[in-house]
């Protein structure tokens, strides 16, 4: 489902130098496969996420997706528009940071993620409503708006608006940083079932335990793993 080839990031810093973390990057993931990226600070585990959502443009390499859109298309070079469909419908990038949407409830913050696909707002407020009740957030959150919200409570918004889109392909980066272990417990849960159903996720995580909870495979980027 997913063939990272040759994959380069460089990045042009101060004084013509540059910094290049990818350096022939190359991976393959079937359906319902997982990957944990594990490394030092600086060694490129979010830049990958980042050229695998297409936040960044890779320099070099190709990134092979089988899309239901589409068909196999490669991430690196698809057009705009191809990609704004692809994150609409199957690809999702979990940051650890919220972008709040001024003066929108966190319920439609959610449920707008999925309005696209089903054209029902009522609809989509349901779907809403069970996940941020399965992440925990309390219902009088629901209608307020989600800039005055804890560490916590705005990463599990996060998580709820791409959980509920259900993407066949999932990015995760330190998902779940400022959990506590309950919340956790909840996320990975949710993770799995997501996996069960045939999402790919490719995920950065805060510690070990809870990538080895979700994750098949590692990728570490660590010096002397990658030379291994
Ligand atoms: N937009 C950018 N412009 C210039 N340099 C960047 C940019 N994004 C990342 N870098 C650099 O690329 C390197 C890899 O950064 P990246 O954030 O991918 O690392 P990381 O492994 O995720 O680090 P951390 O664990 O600290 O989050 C770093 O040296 C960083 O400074």
């Amino acid at each position: 489902m997913l063939k990272v080839e040759g994959l380069c990031k460089r990045f042009s810093i101060n004084n013509g130098k540059t910094i290049e973390p990818i350096q022939d990057l190359h991976f393959s993931l079937e359906e319902s496969a997982s990957i944990g990226i594990a490394g030092p600070s600086g060694s490129g585990k979010s830049s990958i996420l980042k050229c695998l959502h297409r936040t960044y443009l890779s320099t070099q390499g190709s990134i092979w997706y089988d899309s239901m859109l589409y068909g196999w298309v490669n991430l690196a070079e698809a057009s705009e528009r191809q990609i704004i469909k692809i994150r609409t419908y199957e690809l999702s990038y979990v940051s650890q940071f919220l972008r709040v949407i001024p003066r929108v409830s966190c319920l439609d913050i959610v449920a707008g993620e999925i309005y696209p696909m089903i054209e029902n707002m009522e609809a989509a407020r349901i779907q809403a409503k069970d996940i941020l009740q399965r992440l925990g957030i309390p219902e009088k959150l629901w209608s307020l708006y989600p800039a005055t919200f804890s560490g916590g409570e705005k990463q599990r918004i996060n998580l709820a608006k791409s959980l509920i889109k259900k993407p066949r392909l999932l990015l995760l980066d330190e998902p779940t940083a400022s959990l506590d272990e309950s919340m956790k417990e909840k996320v990975v849960e949710l993770l799995l079932e997501m996996k069960n159903e045939g999402t790919v996720i490719i995920g950065v995580f805060h510690d070990w335990e809870t990538m080895n909870a979700i994750v098949d495979h590692v990728l570490d980027l660590t010096p002397s793993a990658a030379s291994q």
